[in-house]
């Protein structure tokens, strides 16, 4: 599904060159819902900010379904963007003159698909993530945790191949973070959905597949949960967090 081999990436800031994509590799298979976790400043943002085609990479190359997105022009970008990602940020992102279930249907209404079918498919999105009684109120009116299953919802709505989730969970109680990751684990588990999220909350990231740790722009270990129950993977990657953390200290 998504395939980054050697990445690169560097910020120029006057004539001073600073890597900080030193050739990440990585794969996301289909229905999978990996997590990249990693100290400030070892480039999970610019990772994702590449992967969402915002920011060119210098180096290397990210296949999505097979199709590099390095050679592609600014409108297959943005189709890109619009027909086969789906977002999900921190802070929301909702329209407040929108009610719930107009913000769900933006994306599809933006790309110019909007049908019966999407507005059907808008009503199981409600349903799935259990916002079908607040879907004709305003932003300002629900919830943090409804705010972010609205999102979620959204991100859905045009049938994405991989939903890109940056730090998902940040601004939100641990009550409403739970009912975030769920809305997630019923993306992937009832409608199929691929998942990369970046986070800080090693409670998040238990719920997944597969957690990245990224450190100093390259992929220091990848955790796999594979049988374990969430509790144990969670002590396995904060155990692994921590010995990342020592071998940093000079
Ligand atoms: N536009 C930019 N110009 C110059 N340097 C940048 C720019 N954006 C990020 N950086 C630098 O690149 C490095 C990686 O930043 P990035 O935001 O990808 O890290 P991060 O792992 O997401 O950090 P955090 O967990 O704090 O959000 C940092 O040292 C940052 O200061």
């Amino acid at each position: 599904m998504l395939a980054v081999n050697d990445l690169q990436k560097s910020y120029r800031v006057g004539k001073t060159s600073f890597p900080v994509l030193k050739g990440v590799s990585l794969t996301v298979d289909t229905g999978e819902f990996v997590a990249v976790m990693g100290p400030s400043g070892s480039g999970k943002t610019t990772l994702l900010n590449c992967i969402s085609c915002y920011l060119p990479a210098d180096g290397g190359s990210i296949l999505l379904d097979g199709r590099d997105l390095a050679g592609l022009r600014e409108e297959e970008l943005a189709a890109v963007r619009n027909r086969q990602l789906g977002f999900v940020f921190q802070d929301f992102l909702l329209l407040d003159g929108l009610t719930v279930m107009e913000n769900i249907l933006l994306p599809a209404i933006i790309g110019g698909a909007m049908s019966q079918t999407v507005q059907a498919r808008a009503e199981q999105l409600c349903q799935v993530f259990g916002i079908g009684a607040i879907q004709n109120k305003y932003p300002a009116e629900i919830s943090g945790g409804e705010k972010q299953r609205t999102a979620v919802a959204r991100a859905l709505i045009n049938h994405p191949l991989l939903i890109l989730a940056d730090e998902p969970t940040g601004n939100l109680d641990s009550r409403s973070s739970r009912a975030v990751i769920r809305s997630f684990e019923q993306a992937k588990q009832m409608l199929g959905a691929t998942i990369f999220m970046v986070t800080h909350d090693s409670f998040a990231a238990s719920f997944c597949d597969r957690v990245i740790l990224l450190r100093d722009g390259v992929v220091w270990r990848t955790l796999e949960k594979g049988g374990m129950d969430r509790s144990a993977f969670q002590d396995q990657l904060l155990e692994a967090i921590g010995e990342m953390s020592r071998e940093e200290e000079p």
